[in-house]
């Protein structure tokens, strides 16, 4: 069950949106202090390619100038309402750096979703995917939903991994593909709120199946399809 209990920490820096954007039945609300779920989603993939930016562009509306690489991990938290399903987002942002790399994968485990991240126009953090595939296999839980995301489309003339590349590689992977920009807000909000209607879908999925039909390790669920608020 994905359900998760109520969790506190000191690390928590954000839990309200100065967007309140309406997403046609998806909608931000804002320091709210009840939720129905709450779901861990943690952003890997190499240095560099976005990750603490499309969480700080997802929770605070902003796109950081300057922005540092993440020293281990850090996390958000962002609260969602679904066709009324109160969700509570806990985002953990990982350090693309290898020498963090210990740190980072004992975070794999709790997560329900992971967020696998390159830069369009850098092959080289594409090229890294399969190492990163080999790390989900290895350290994050049989049940995770992973998407493959693509970010930095607003430097489009730069671009060095082409999308239909990219689209055969996640297809290949049976995960869903999706690019962004952190920079223009292309598909950031997108990304979470439909992984949120996942989410809550496999955890009442979940509940009624009773875990009768558990994967095997090593059997992650990738996400073969969104539907955004067309939960039931
Ligand atoms: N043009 C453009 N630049 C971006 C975008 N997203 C991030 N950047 C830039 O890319 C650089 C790295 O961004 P980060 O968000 O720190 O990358 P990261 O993946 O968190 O890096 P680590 O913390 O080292 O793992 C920064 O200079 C950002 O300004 C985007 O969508 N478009």
């Amino acid at each position: 069950m994905l359900r998760l209990s109520r969790s506190t920490t000191s690390h928590v820096l954000l839990d309200s949106d100065p967007l309140k954007r309406d997403h046609s039945a998806c909608k931000i609300i804002v320091a709210m202090e009840d939720y129905d779920y709450l779901f861990k989603i943690v952003l890997i993939g190499n240095a560099g390619v976005g990750k603490t930016c499309l969480v700080r562009r997802f929770t605070q509306g902003l796109f950081p100038p300057g922005q540092g690489a993440t020293i281990g991990v850090d996390f958000m938290i962002k609260t969602v309402e679904i066709k009324g399903v109160k969700v509570k987002l806990q985002i953990w942002d990982t350090a693309g750096q290898e020498r963090f790399r210990s740190i980072t994968q004992s975070y794999y485990r709790s997560a329900n979703a992971l967020i696998l991240t390159y830069d369009i126009t850098c092959e080289d953090s594409f090229r890294c995917l399969p190492e990163w595939l080999r790390e989900i296999e290895q350290y994050a839980n049989n049940q995770v939903v992973t998407i493959l995301v693509g970010n930095k489309i607003d430097l489009a003339e730069k671009r060095e991994v082409h999308r239909q590349r990219a689209e055969e590689f996640a297809q290949a992977q049976s995960m869903l593909y999706l690019e962004t920009s952190a920079k223009e807000s292309d598909n950031v909000e997108k990304l979470f709120l439909d992984l949120a209607c996942v989410l809550i879908r496999e955890a009442k999925q979940n509940t009624l199946d009773n875990n009768d039909s558990a994967p095997m390790p090593g059997e992650g669920k990738n996400i073969n399809y969104l539907s955004c608020c067309n939960i039931n």
